[in-house]
């Protein structure tokens, strides 16, 4: 029997992190995070690529056009969506969660899912703390990682 897992080693990965302006108080603190987590894992800061949407519903449509160029070994994307008045919550954050997920399977390069869906600010506050257990962006990029390294184990 043989087991086979990724790695938290991100040397000689090329990441891009795409990241809304949309709760930007919220996200630029989940940006710090996930770049924090690829620094620790050994991603050169020159293999990082910041990326910048407008808002939640954006993410797909940029995490696509950059699986399909071929140039990243993983992306990491980052928001926050906050339950207003009317249904535009869901709507933003399932099409959201889905592209994202089809980005990934169309060209086989993770894709972090580090997009806080919350019913209040608080609730996205408490998941955009400094340290990465309660860091919604540090757990996307450490997942990032971990299933890049996978995806190269595995040859595929
Ligand atoms: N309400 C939130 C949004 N709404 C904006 C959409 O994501 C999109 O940019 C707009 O519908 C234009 O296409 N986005 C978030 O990221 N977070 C929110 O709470
Ligand atoms: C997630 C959203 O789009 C939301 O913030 C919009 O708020 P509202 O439903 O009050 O228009």
């Amino acid at each position: 029997m043989r087991s086979i897992q990724g790695e938290f080693d991100g040397r000689g990965l090329k990441i891009a992190v795409v990241s809304t302006r949309w709760n930007d108080d919220i996200v630029d603190r989940l940006v710090e995070g996930a770049c924090d987590v690829l620094t620790d894992c050994g991603v050169d800061d020159d293999d990082i690529t910041l990326v910048r949407v407008p808002g939640a519903f954006e993410l797909p449509l940029a995490a696509d056009r950059l699986a399909d160029s071929d140039d990243y070994d993983g992306i990491v994307a980052l928001g926050a969506v906050i339950r207003g008045e009317t249904p535009h919550f869901d709507f933003v954050a399932g099409e959201c969660a889905k592209g994202l997920s089809a980005a990934a399977l169309e060209y086989g390069v993770p894709v972090g899912f580090g997009v806080i869906t919350a019913d209040t600010a608080e609730q996205a506050d408490a998941r955009a703390q400094p340290d990465e257990d309660h860091n919604k962006g540090a757990e996307a990029a450490s997942a990032v990682i971990e299933m890049a390294t996978l995806l190269r184990a595995l040859g595929v």
